[in-house]
């Protein structure tokens, strides 16, 4: 279980005065193990901070990240072991790959580090998932790259993977690909967290996407969190004016009081 309690994020606002500016205003709020979860919301709202947040890669200005009961922050950064715990893939995962290691030693790294498996034992992982994201053996002593974007993306998974992670997030991480292809990961993604059970936090612009990929969808905006909603197909239980916009925005509710043809349901939006 992961659990934020009224924690906070602000910047210098970079006038060089004592001036801030807040990334994320404070908020409470916790994820289950094994939910399927998606934080929406418009560009700069808030999404990506509060996710390095739970991922241990920035401190709070405020408030508390508690990952079973223990806090994420104490004196020191965040630990090890949470690092091994809470996996996270940024907007662009080539840059999170070492240009000059090749994609089977970048994915038995964490196997190394966390676990200290040995060398004949981390290879058969590695093979394991490497077909687990559908990445051919053959791109075993490949550099990064000598990938597609599509490829690199499923290396970061297959890394990211290899921790055993609790919780996975994945921040925009099909931004810049082609539809079928974006589609394809999603899919790849919901049925690994299908498999192995991990939390899934998913960081999205699009509200189409939120819907489909998460049980319960956090709506951001200005830095707050305007609203957490359950969902199971009923779009009425969005409540807030903003997350009402974004379903508009995306087709999925045609004007203010119809659904579009994906539902063919009325309900009165106002
Ligand atoms: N390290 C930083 N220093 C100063 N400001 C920052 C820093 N990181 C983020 N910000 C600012 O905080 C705000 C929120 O950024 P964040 O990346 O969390 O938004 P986001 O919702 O993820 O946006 P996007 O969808 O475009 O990635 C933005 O205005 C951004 O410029």
């Amino acid at each position: 279980m992961i659990e934020l309690k009224e924690v906070s994020c602000s910047f210098s606002d970079g006038f060089g005065g004592k001036g801030l500016f807040t990334a994320v205003s404070p908020l409470s709020t916790n994820f289950s193990d094994g939910g399927r979860y998606a934080i929406v919301g418009e560009s700069g709202s808030g999404k990506t901070t509060l996710a390095r947040m739970i991922a241990g890669l920035q401190r709070p200005s405020g408030g508390s990240v508690f990952v079973d009961g223990a806090p994420v922050y104490g004196r020191k950064r965040a630990g090890k072991e949470h690092f091994r715990k809470v996996q996270i893939i940024q907007q662009n995962s080539a840059s999170a790959l070492d240009p000059k290691i090749p994609v089977g030693k970048s994915i038995e790294e964490p196997l190394h580090c966390f676990f200290h498996m040995e060398k004949e034992k981390r290879r058969e992982r590695c093979r394991n998932l490497m077909e687990l994201c559908n990445l051919s053996r053959d791109y075993y002593t490949r550099l990064p790259s000598e990938l597609s974007g599509g490829e690199q993306k499923r290396v970061a998974i297959a890394r990211a993977l290899a921790a055993e992670p609790q919780c996975l997030i994945f921040d925009e991480a099909t931004n810049g690909f082609d539809l079928p292809l974006r589609k394809k990961i999603i899919d790849e993604i919901i049925d690994l967290q299908q498999q192995l059970g991990f939390t899934l936090i998913f960081i999205t612009h699009d509200m189409e996407l939120a819907v489909v990929v998460a049980d319960e969808i956090f709506v951001m905006r200005n830095s707050n969190l305007v609203e957490r909603a359950a969902f199971s197909g009923d779009y009425s239980v969005f409540h807030d004016p903003y997350s009402r916009m974004l379903l508009e925005a995306s087709g999925l509710v045609n004007t203010s009081t119809e659904w579009n043809d994906k539902t063919k349901e009325r309900i009165d939006l106002k």
